[in-house]
């Protein structure tokens, strides 16, 4: 073996004697490429060999050098989940221009709420709270928000209502009312704000929209976090109005946040039940990647916008891991294998109230064979077309919207410049 087979091969294992021996007998090594023009670092990165890239970065190399994928060092350290060493790396741009390396925080995973769980259970302190003069109420009917808008963007914002005008709202049976928390940022209240927002419970301009699926992507971050979290609960209550264990009548607890059964010989009563509590339903949601590295497998259900295709989803069934659904769905509705599976990041859903789970999966077979009742068309596609598709420039397809973790899902891969 030559020096420099020698040196990548050293750095590759992680054996940091012989990688700092052989810098110290020939330190043009430092920069050395292999096999397709991998550096060390890259290959003390895909390995996640933190003191080897240590010890190269303080020997000066260079770490924004690309190999033969245009893959930066930091790049694959990222791409095969080796954090600590990305971290020691930095961002180094290895990416497209415009495509983030980091998945950007979730539509309608943003926090502005302190839940403050602790005091669902103080009826005092809620009651006192629901006259509160600064107290914000939100509406929803048939599960959708009152919006004002949409405006020339196409952006709407939620209405918002002080006591005064909820109050006999409040009274009717079929009220359900949640708690869903305090403000993080306290804005500064004024006389003015309450009056203003008073005067916009007669608003010409608000409608409950009847689309859940197009008119909640249309809000805010801050507010479309808020929105997940009332609509999710709200569905909650309109499906369970009844007790899941014995069919009787419910009552409201909590803050919105129970449901207890009314009949006293309830097995529901006795000891902790989840029955009684908001359900989550998690869903698995993948890009998978083709073993070449530089497609990724996408499909189209019937109901989609013509053209758009989307990353594989289904639902996690009991006693299944999040790795094992990945594989089972992707099988299922494409017929192709998955190996490795990497958890990105998740996102909640509020129809009704699943919550995604998106995960980076490694195909070990290509041939493709749809499951023709969930699935219309699956393909792959090579990078540089969803590339384009993203940049609008030579369109073959189109990606789903921005708000959807399946869109962050794929601009993630592409940000991660994968080429396994
Ligand atoms: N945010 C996003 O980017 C994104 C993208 C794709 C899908 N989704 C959501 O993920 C969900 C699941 O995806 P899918 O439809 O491909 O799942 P799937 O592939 O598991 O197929 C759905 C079918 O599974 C059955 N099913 C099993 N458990 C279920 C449960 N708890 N609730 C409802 N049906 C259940 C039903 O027969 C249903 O028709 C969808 O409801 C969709 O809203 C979100
Ligand atoms: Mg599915
Ligand atoms: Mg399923
Ligand atoms: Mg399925
Ligand atoms: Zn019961």
């Amino acid at each position: 073996m030559t020096d420099s087979c020698l040196f990548l091969d050293a750095a590759a294992r992680g054996d940091l004697v012989q990688v700092s021996s052989l810098l110290a007998l020939g330190p043009s090594l430092l920069n050395r490429t292999g096999h397709s023009g991998w550096t060390a670092l890259m290959l003390a990165a895909r390995n996640g060999h933190y003191e080897v890239a240590e010890a190269l970065l303080s020997h000066g190399c260079d770490k924004f050098s690309v190999n033969n994928s245009s893959q930066s060092a930091y790049d694959v350290a990222a791409f095969w989940g080796h954090r600590h060493v990305s971290d020691l790396l930095g961002r180094t741009g290895g990416g497209p221009p415009g495509f983030d390396l980091h998945p950007p925080e979730s539509y309608f995973g943003r926090e502005t709420l302190n839940r403050l769980s602790a005091k669902r259970t103080d009826r005092v302190w809620l009651e006192v709270k629901q006259s509160d003069p600064d107290t914000v109420y939100l509406l929803f009917s048939n599960l959708s928000p009152m919006v004002s808008g949409p405006k020339e963007d196409g952006s709407t914002k939620l209405c918002r209502f002080r006591y005064e005008a909820v109050k006999d709202l409040l009274q009717k049976l079929a009220t359900v009312l949640v708690f869903l928390g305090v403000e993080r940022r306290k804005k500064p209240s004024s006389s003015s704000d309450a009056a203003e927002l008073l005067k916009r419970c007669g608003e010409k301009n608000c409608c409950f929209p009847k689309t859940p699926n197009r008119d909640l992507l249309r809000f805010s971050e801050d507010e479309a976090g808020v929105v997940a979290q009332a609509r999710s609960v709200l569905a909650w209550h309109s499906r369970y109005s009844f007790c899941p264990t014995c069919g009787g009548s419910t009552a409201l607890e909590e803050g919105g946040y129970k449901r207890s059964c009314l009949n006293p010989g309830c097995r529901s009563l006795k000891g902790v039940h989840n029955t009684c509590y908001p359900r989550v339903d998690p869903v698995v949601i993948m890009l998978v990647i083709h073993p070449d590295g530089n497609q990724c497998l996408l499909g189209r259900k019937k109901m989609f916008p013509v053209g758009m295709f989307s990353c594989l989803a289904g639902f996690i069934e009991p006693g299944e891991t999040v790795e094992e659904a990945v594989r089972r769905e992707v099988e299922e509705e494409s017929g192709v294998k998955v190996g490795p599976v990497r958890y990105v990041s998740c996102q909640p859903w509020p129809m009704p109230s699943n919550l995604m789970i998106g995960c980076l999966a490694v195909a070990v077979s290509t041939a493709i064979k749809v499951d023709d009742d969930e699935i219309e068309e699956a393909r792959w596609f090579p990078r540089q077309q969803v590339i384009d598709s993203f940049r609008g420039t030579r369109v073959t397809f189109t990606v789903p919207p921005r708000q959807t973790i399946a869109h962050q899902l794929i601009r993630h891969w592409i940000a991660v410049n994968s080429n396994l």
